[in-house]
């Protein structure tokens, strides 16, 4: 291997290193080798065989080298150019998941129309066909039929794509109901920091589900003499909690009262399914859910789950980065009315079309054409709120577009121990991002991009922060191993050249 080559994949192994916050000792350790050894490799002054290769990366949990098509997937974007042109919204990721959890409630057919086909929802997939479920592709669309089995097989799924995902924890709702006893893997997703658990396993025992954890398993055994008999109330809004206890609620032959809900994009679509398959649901977009199931549920149903709000965020995020005018089609209004109105207050000029409703018959949307001009830091720091508050995964792009504008944006991530921290691989790419604790960071803004090479940071939205900013930078930059990206987005690259982006999907060798 050439010096320079070495040089990169050290640096490479010490980024990656460094995101799974382990010193150099402890890699050395797990690696059977010394400190000084791991020392050389990460300064490139070490040759390396294929081997200590695939050790270091099983080691980090991220690829640096691999042989075949199924190795990480990376990009290579020549950035510095303007966007234009019009590109859709997809549906969510959030909701895609949601119903695919939800199918479960059904012994009918379920078809969900115009499905993300992103690596979360293949994640889903491969959980459900492994458990018994039949699901495929209707021809040419992005339509998928689910079809239950008789009887699920629950003792044989797929723990490894399990544990890859979070919502896997989304099974327990729909589950209670028909399985006294069952095991699900511990969930797992984006490295955001601690997630909890806690909130779904409080409300589920209103349903007399009793969850212990045991060596990376939930041990769930439900009692069904147990139903709800006063209101459940949240201990946090939170999404995915609302969605399990809605699931729950949905086979409950009776009424089930929900308080401090969440009323987000997901939880209205997830809602919205469960109508047609004919649970009643009071409430819908608000904190008070009133939901009265019912307890067999036999339906052949339909449904389109509408668009992905984040994705519009990221998109707007794109065009201001890159000062581009563009129309982002099928923007769903409702939730990204705080962002807008933030970025207005930065001096961000839009036009937006008159509304029509989403495929589901319920979501507003709108078609939005951003205007290039300067922006300002904003007065306030700007902090996320569960709906109708600003989008917590919309946070991230907005230290993106802090890094664009003049003065300083103060960026306040009360939730996620570690999503503020991913942030400041935005200095890689030329931005002046610090870090005042592991929930704020201050950007000095503008910014001079410069291109980069940068291992993707394991979480969704920092990941896609840095594939912008590289959009943003002239020359050739390289964003390494963007699984992480792909499980929330589909087709990122290909879409973004279409608006005019350079962006090359390539492996190693
Ligand atoms: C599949 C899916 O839909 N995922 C979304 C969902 O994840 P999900 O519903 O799993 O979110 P979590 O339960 O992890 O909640 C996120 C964090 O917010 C905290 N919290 C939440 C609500 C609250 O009122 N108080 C509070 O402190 C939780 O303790 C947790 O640390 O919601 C997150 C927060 O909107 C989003 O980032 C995820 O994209
Ligand atoms: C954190 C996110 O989602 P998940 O709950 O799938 O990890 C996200 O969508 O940014």
């Amino acid at each position: 291997m050439s010096e320079s080559y070495l040089t990169r994949i050290g640096g490479l192994i010490r980024d990656a290193r460094r995101h799974k916050a382990m010193t150099q000792a402890e890699l050395a350790e797990l690696l059977g080798t010394s400190q000084g050894a791991v020392t050389r490799i990460e300064a490139g002054k070490q040759n390396l065989s294929l081997d200590m290769l695939a050790k270091i990366g099983d080691a980090l949990d991220s690829e640096f080298v691999s042989v075949g098509h199924s190795g990480p997937q990376h990009l290579r974007i020549v950035g510095g150019k303007q966007l234009s042109g019009s590109i859709d919204v997809k549906t969510s990721k959030n909701a895609a998941v949601a119903l695919l959890c939800g199918s479960l409630l059904n012994r009918g057919r379920t078809t969900l129309r115009s499905l993300a086909r992103i690596e979360e929802v293949n994640r889903i997939l491969e959980v459900l066909s492994s458990i018994g479920v039949r699901t495929r592709w209707l021809p040419d669309s992005n339509d998928l039929e689910i079809i239950p089995p008789a009887q699920l097989h629950l003792e044989d799924i797929d723990v490894a794509a399990a544990r890859r995902t979070r919502t896997v924890i989304m099974f327990l709702g729909p589950l209670l109901h028909e399985h006294p006893n069952f095991q699900l893997p511990y969930a797992g997703g984006c490295d955001l920091g601690t997630r909890t658990v806690e909130p779904h396993l409080a409300a589920l025992r209103h349903f007399g589900l009793e969850v212990t954890a045991t060596h990376g398993f939930y041990e769930a055994r439900s009692d069904r003499s147990v139903n709800p008999s006063r209101a459940i109330v949240l201990t946090e809004r939170g999404d995915t909690v609302t969605e399990n206890v809605l699931m729950a609620a949905a086979r409950h032959d009776g009424r089930t009262v929900i308080r401090n809900a969440s009323p987000n994009y997901m939880v209205q679509d997830l809602c919205f399914f469960l109508e047609k398959l004919g649970v009643r649901i009071e409430g819908i977009g608000s904190t008070t859910l009133v939901v009265h199931g019912r307890s067999q549920i036999d339906v052949d149903v339909d449904y389109s789950p509408s668009e992905d709000p984040i994705e519009a965020m990221s998109l707007l995020a794109a065009a201001v980065v890159t000062d581009s005018r563009i129309t982002i089609r099928r923007v769903p209004i409702e939730f990204l009315e705080i962002e807008l109105a933030t970025l207005e207050e930065m001096g961000m000029k839009y036009d937006l079309s008159s509304e029509y409703t989403s495929a589901n018959g319920k979501t507003r949307l709108v078609d939005l054409t951003t205007i290039p001009g300067p922006l300002r830091a904003p007065t306030d720091k700007i902090h996320p709120m569960p709906f109708p508050g600003l989008n917590i995964d919309n946070l991230p792009f907005f230290a993106l577009i802090g890094a664009v504008a003049e003065g300083s944006t103060m960026i306040h991530d009360w939730v996620y121990e570690n999503r503020a921290i991913y942030l400041t691989e935005l200095t890689k790419v030329g931005a002046r991002v610090q870090l005042l604790d592991p929930h704020r960071v201050m950007i000095e803004g503008p910014t001079r991009w410069r291109a980069a090479e940068v291992v993707c940071p394991p979480a969704l939205r920092p990941g896609v922060v840095v594939l912008l900013a590289m959009l943003a930078a002239p020359g050739t930059s390289v964003l390494r191993n963007v699984y992480v990206i792909n499980r929330g987005y589909e087709d990122l690259a290909e879409r973004l050249n279409a608006l005019g982006a350079t962006i090359e999907v390539f492996r190693d060798i």
